[in-house]
């Protein structure tokens, strides 16, 4: 059992890494909540495939099971799912002392994080990630959020779990698309640690290979997260790093509107920046190229045609990093070294080099 744990100003928690660890989380969740009423969130694809069995095995620790899903897909994260699992909250007369807890992919993870986090302004969270790009990312370091339309993560909090539960072994019965989807966001986090890391990546050349190394690669991305998010929680700084192609990713994520997946538009994204920054100087020559040889070897997408829409740059006015007239953009300057530019937002057109 790999065991990380996620010390920050006035919380602490850990992430519990292990093949087949879903059988007995019953248990490990019943080591740290007394018995309560619980709420196991998922969507319904996961509700079909995990639900019932988490339940019984709560139920058998003495917790009040109510389950509930949602439909599959980004569109959930929205303000009308969130009223909807308040409502259901509010219909089984939840309170403060109860808790929920989000078994799913990413967008379960945030959806179900920030209903947590506004139910009676904040109860109890568990989260158990089940696709890959929830266990190498989203389940660790308390961002929740829903979107607003296609304007991502728009509404949202910071809000930690009381416990994360990674298994692997859910891993096999993800869909190959969400697979590989949840590869982009590791790319993105070995490009900046580099060393072991990288080198892991490198040998990966097939979706089979990360499946087969799903352990090693989850618990690289889960200790360069959490050494991230304990340095600066909030992010008013070296957390940025974690937004490493998102800038763009994020505006080719809103402009297909539901055609890409989150992981397949970073992969764009991080090549995008990578490309952008070698040609300034700024990347070391060869770098995007091998940034890009490592996401397309699994089939990730490494450019689109999103990317010559001028409403691109409209909608980088909604990223995060946006301060006081001046936008962060992260890249790297070679594999394993990740630093912050500070651009005039006004001068962002030319230097990312997009469509004005
Ligand atoms: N909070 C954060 O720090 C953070 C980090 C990265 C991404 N995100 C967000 O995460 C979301 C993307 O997450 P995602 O890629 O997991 O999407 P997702 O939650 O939609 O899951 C992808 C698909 O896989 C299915 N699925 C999940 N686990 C499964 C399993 N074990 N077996 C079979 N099917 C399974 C889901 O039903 C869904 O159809 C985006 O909204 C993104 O913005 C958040
Ligand atoms: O945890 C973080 O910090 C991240 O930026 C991780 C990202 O992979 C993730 O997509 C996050 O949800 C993006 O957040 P946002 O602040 O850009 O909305
Ligand atoms: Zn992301």
């Amino acid at each position: 059992m790999e065991k990380i744990t996620v010390s920050l100003a006035n919380q602490q928690y850990q992430v519990l890494i292990e093949p087949g660890l879903l059988k007995t989380a019953g248990e490990r969740i019943a080591k740290i909540w007394s018995a309560r009423k619980v709420a196991l969130i998922s969507d319904d694809n996961v509700a079909l495939l995990y639900q019932a069995d988490l339940a019984a095995q709560l139920t058998a620790h003495g917790f009040e099971v109510h389950c509930y899903d949602f439909p599959a897909g980004e569109a959930s994260k929205s303000l009308s799912q969130l009223q909807r699992l308040s409502e259901k909250l509010v219909a089984a007369n939840f309170n403060r002392d109860d808790a929920v807890i989000a078994l799913g992919g990413g967008v379960t993870g945030d959806l179900v994080g920030f209903l947590a986090a506004t139910y009676m302004r904040g109860i109890s969270l568990i989260q158990i990630p089940t696709s890959l790009l929830a266990q190498v990312d989203s389940s660790v370091g308390g961002k929740t959020a829903v979107d607003l339309g296609t304007t991502k993560n728009i509404v949202g909090a910071f809000y930690e779990p009381d416990l994360v539960l990674i298994d692997p072994e859910t891993l096999k019965t993800l869909p190959p698309r969400d697979l590989v989807e949840g590869y982009g966001e590791i790319v993105k986090a070995a490009a900046m640690v580099g060393g072991d890391f990288w080198q892991l990546i490198e040998q990966i050349d097939t979706p089979e290979a990360i499946l087969e190394h799903a352990l090693g690669l989850i618990k690289y991305s889960i200790q360069f997260k959490t050494e991230v998010v304990m340095s600066d929680e909030k992010e008013s700084g070296q957390r940025q790093l974690l937004n490493f192609g998102h800038t763009i990713g994020h505006a080719v994520e809103a402009l297909s509107a539901g055609e890409l997946r989150h992981g397949e538009a970073v992969s764009i994204g991080t090549v995008a920046i990578c490309q952008a920054f070698e040609n300034e100087g700024k990347t070391a020559p060869g770098i995007t190229q091998k940034v890009k040889e490592r996401l397309a070897a699994v089939g990730l997408p490494t450019t689109s045609p999103w990317l010559a829409s001028d409403k691109v740059l409209d909608l980088i006015k909604h990223d995060k990093k946006n301060h006081n007239g001046y936008l962060n953009l992260v890249y790297v300057k070679t594999i394993g070294a990740p630093a912050i530019l500070k651009a005039p937002a006004d001068q962002i057109a030319a230097v990312l080099q997009l469509p004005r």
